[in-house]
């Protein structure tokens, strides 16, 4: 296993087309949170490197922007049959590094070939404008082209399809880039380089940096070749981002933190809305952006929810993610216990009802035993702040006006779910619920198909989809005269 992932798992940046070492030579330790041993070491590297690896992208920038859409997506195209052909190997780092379980790194790099393939496809379909001219001797053109050099900084949940769901489209469109992956999980982001490499791309095309995110990130918001910023992540950090862009007037897009409520009305099936329940909750023992944050269950199934969801969680097997079976890994660190564990106090000393777990696991480390937590009231910190953890608090609703002004008090609008079977419940609730992401009768909703964002603080722009292109090409207007017409 370990000699299959070799290969993809590169101690070295890649800048201009060259794996290299940090200049001062210093290393970030990467660390396996299921054993917390050592697995290697990454390069630290800073802004003279980052800074290199932008001009290395602005210089292939020049000859990239003039290959044929067809070309770039020839080039996707072998890029997601390599992901494919490594799946195993690349799904085995993923889990060396970040802990989930093999089967959801599996379903992960699957991702992240699909978001590859879909945008070698809307690379050929960047569609411009012929506009009937208000004036006779003059014609109306209006053209799309890439915005250039982008900087894309990913988190540590899906090291690998965070970043596919951004060079994708970036080198589709035209672009080049120059990706930070999280200091915790650099090495798919690393293999997504080699893969890169191993396609053909050319030199400076793709451009992969570790090391000190500040300083990373600083050069990478304050260069002014840099004109685009993809972020996910942090509201905190994308904030801080957004701010540091403004000063070159960069494009920006950002998929941040999210607090997804999930609502039960009395109508809807328990069985069903447990299985979804599961889903929406406990993927990557609760660490993505659109896990459920907050259930909200109708009073008169309340009791029976409950029921089933407890049975469901302490059905759920905890272990390394190597193992077979297992479908809760650790978290990625002793901090995201700490935060866990200080929620679970806090909705206890307010009336909560620990029903379901709520300690760490036997298994030690930072395994943490999947938790339910009853009689949640708004008053609990995890009303308004994300748990990121495998908890799931239970609120009780009455009215159906009141479940929705629930799920809309806070800052966030990434993903909401909802079950009901009743259809005019379903779009009185859909267009009063402010969500970028809407399940309705189903807990697992990304699709490459789909354009993927937050609205209020959960972020802005689009990825996947047809939408997702457009934020990586600059729109032109060109008026035509002097044609003698
Ligand atoms: N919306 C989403 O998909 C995600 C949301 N989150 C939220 O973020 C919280 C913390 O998770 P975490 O991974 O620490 O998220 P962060 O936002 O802290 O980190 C995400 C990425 O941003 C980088 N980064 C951090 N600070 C800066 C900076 N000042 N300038 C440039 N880049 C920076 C990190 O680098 P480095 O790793 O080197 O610190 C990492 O690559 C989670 O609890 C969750 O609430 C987290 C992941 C995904
Ligand atoms: O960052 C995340 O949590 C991911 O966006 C979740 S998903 O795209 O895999 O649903």
């Amino acid at each position: 296993m370990l000699k299959k992932t070799s290969h993809f798992m590169r101690e070295a940046n890649f800048i201009g087309g060259a794996w290299v070492e940090a200049d001062s030579g210093a290393t970030i330790e990467v660390v396996n949170p299921a054993t917390r041993q050592t697995i290697g070491t990454v390069p630290k590297c800073g802004r003279a490197e980052t800074r290199r690896a932008i001009e290395a992208a602005e210089e292939a920038f020049h000859s990239w922007k003039k290959t044929s859409a067809n070309d770039r997506a020839k080039l996707l195209r072998k890029l997601h049959d390599a992901i494919l052909d490594n799946q195993e190997a690349l799904a085995e780092l993923l889990v060396m590094e970040q802990g989930k379980p093999l089967a959801e790194a599996r379903a992960e790099v699957g991702m992240s070939a699909a978001y590859v393939l879909w945008y070698a496809e809307e690379g050929r379909r960047v569609y411009g404008d012929v506009v009937p001219s208000p004036w006779a001797d003059r014609r109306i053109l209006v053209t799309k082209e890439p915005v250039g050099v982008i900087g894309a900084i990913t988190p540590w949940n899906f090291p690998s399809s965070m970043l596919a769901r951004k060079i994708g489209p970036a080198l589709a469109a035209g672009c080049t880039a120059v990706a930070k992956p999280a200091s915790q999980t650099p090495y798919s982001g690393l293999a997504l380089g080699v893969l890169a490499e191993e396609a053909g791309f050319p030199a400076g095309v793709v451009n992969i940096v570790t090391g000190s995110a500040s300083e990373i990130g600083d050069e990478l918001t304050e260069n002014p070749l840099v004109r685009k910023i993809t972020f996910t992540g942090s509201t905190e950090v994308g904030k801080v981002l957004i701010q540091k862009s403004a000063g070159t007037v960069k494009k920006v897009s950002m998929e941040l933190g999210g607090n997804a409520p999930f609502l039960v009305f009395d109508d809807a099936g328990v069985e069903r809305a447990v299985e979804g329940a599961v889903a929406a909750k406990y993927r990557n023992s609760g660490q993505t952006c659109v896990c459920t944050n907050r259930f909200f269950v109708q009073e008169g199934i309340y009791d029976r929810f409950v029921e089933k969801l407890v049975e469901a969680t302490n059905r759920l097997k905890v272990g390394s993610g190597l193992e077979d079976g297992t479908q809760q890994g650790p978290l990625i660190d002793e901090k995201a216990v700490e935060k866990v564990e200080e929620l679970i106090a806090d909705a206890a000393e307010k009336g909560g009802k620990v029903v379901a777990g709520g300690k760490r696991h036997s298994l030690g480390g930072t395994f943490f035993e999947p938790t339910v937590i009853a009689e949640a009231s708004p008053e609990m910190r995890f009303m308004q702040e994300e748990i990121f953890g495998p908890v799931s608090p239970i609120f009780r609703f009455h009215e159906e006006e009141e479940a929705v002004k629930l799920a809309n008090d806070t800052a966030f609008g990434l993903a909401c779910y909802f079950y009901t079977a009743d259809l005019g419940r379903a779009f009185r609730v859909m267009e009063g619920l402010k969500y970028g992401l809407i399940g309705v009768n189903e807990g697992i909703i990304t699709t490459v198909e789909a354009p993927f964002g937050g609205l209020k603080e959960s972020g802005l722009g689009k990825e996947g989809g047809h939408q997702g292109i457009e934020d990586y090409l600059d729109t032109k207007y060109v008026c035509i005269g002097g044609l003698g017409l």
